[in-house]
């Protein structure tokens, strides 16, 4: 029945209509402190509002123990592997970034020249400490001229960075492993019936649920992730990855759901960088020392403590007002894991994938739909 493709649940009622039925929701936080109290699954839930700019919610207990456990042992068979931002060099050429533009690096410019080619993080000594063991700075006066940086080839730098970030992996921008979990396709009973779940307690209809990719994290102790947005910055110019299938693509996540699936002993926090009353420009904070959350997590303000079971749940996007679909990335969800202090973190990050462009998602949906008939909530 065409007029009922797309449902979802307003005000406990599920509703259905056709494609201009299907839109994107945005919960009321309220205020900073709001419960909103529910009841789905059999269980009672609570969301309590952590901060309105951006919008963040908490949601204790919305896995079971049990999934928690599933998604982790699920996750150790598949087999977990070291995560990378794919900012990590590879093709032997990096920009070199002469802020002040006198031709030579000194140590700032450096350090900011290996952050941006590697993704890796060091302090002013370890470039010092480099500088000495490649014989790069000939004068040994703490800058590099052309004619010094001429002395070594941008793979032998690579190569230098490289076995750094191995022997020292915290000064990497993200250090964990991980593993992608049911690409397309809900097979496993407990993540179809979190997908229902989650459709119900963020009120987002559950075709729109179902463009989604979920991946499992897992730190150790140092393990952490540099602050970051989740999405990217809406350009007409560059699609959504899902869109066509090109290199030049950006990601395109209107939300994220992060659940922790175990209680960490200490540290490992989720943080968000920019929150309520900061003013300050976010595109300056996102070159900053700030992101370095490996360094800088007690900076700040709003830190969400794992725990077994636990979701946050955050907007990465605002709703376009004319076309009711993904907008604009709201900058202020910049976020991050601190590092673990003690003990191991498990999460899942759940991504909800609508782009910004609605015909396509709706064509997305549509096929999804015809490769999977709707289960019914019975048999899960
Ligand atoms: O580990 C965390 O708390 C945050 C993880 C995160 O931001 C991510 O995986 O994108
Ligand atoms: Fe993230």
């Amino acid at each position: 029945d065409e007029k009922g493709l797309f449902c979802y649940n307003q005000d406990g009622e599920r509703v259905c209509g056709g494609e201009e039925f299907l839109h994107l929701t945005r919960i009321d936080g309220k205020e900073v402190g709001a419960v909103h109290k529910l009841y789905v699954d059999g269980r009672n839930l609570e969301m309590t509002t952590l901060s309105l700019q951006p919008l963040i919610l908490e949601i204790p207990n919305m896995l079971t123990d049990e999934e928690c456990d599933h998604f982790i042992s699920v996750a150790k068979q598949e087999g977990l592997k070291d995560s990378s931002t794919g900012k990590n060099g590879g093709d032997n050429t990096f920009n070199i970034l002469d802020i002040d533009n006198n031709k030579q690096l000194n140590v700032l410019e450096m350090r900011v020249t290996i952050e941006n080619a590697f993704d890796v993080y060091l302090t002013d000594e370890d470039i010092l400490e480099m500088y000495i063991n490649t014989g790069i700075d000939k004068d040994s006066d703490g800058n590099i001229t052309q004619e010094e940086l001429g002395r070594i080839r941008p793979a032998e730098m690579e190569r230098y960075i490289k076995k750094f970030a191995q022997l020292q992996p915290e000064k990497q921008s993200r250090y964990s492993q991980q593993v992608w979990l049911y690409p397309d396709k809900s097979v496993d009973k407990t993540f179809s019936q979190v997908q229902e779940r989650v459709s119900e307690v963020i009120n987002l209809p559950i075709d729109v649920v179902r463009l989604s990719n979920f991946q499992i994290v897992k730190y150790a102790v140092n393990g952490h992730y540099n602050a970051h947005h989740d999405s990217s910055r809406v350009d007409d110019n560059i699609p959504c990855c899902e869109r066509f299938d090109t290199r030049q693509c950006r990601v395109c996540r209107y939300m994220t759901i992060l659940f922790y699936l175990n209680d960490v002993e200490e540290g490992g926090e989720t943080a968000f960088v920019l929150s309520e009353n900061d003013t300050f420009a976010t595109n300056q904070v996102e070159f900053s020392e700030q992101v370095n959350l490996y360094r800088k997590c007690s900076d700040t303000k709003i830190r969400v403590k794992p725990s077994k079971g636990k979701a946050i749940v955050w907007y990465n996007h605002f709703i376009d007002p004319k076309t009711k679909w993904m907008g604009s990335m709201d900058l202020q969800t910049l976020h991050g894991g601190c590092p673990v202090i003690k003990g191991e973190k498990w999460i899942a990050n759940f991504w909800l994938r609508p782009t910004d462009d609605r015909k396509h998602d709706i064509e997305r949906i549509k096929i999804m739909q015809h490769k999977m008939p709707r289960q019914q909530k019975t048999e899960l």
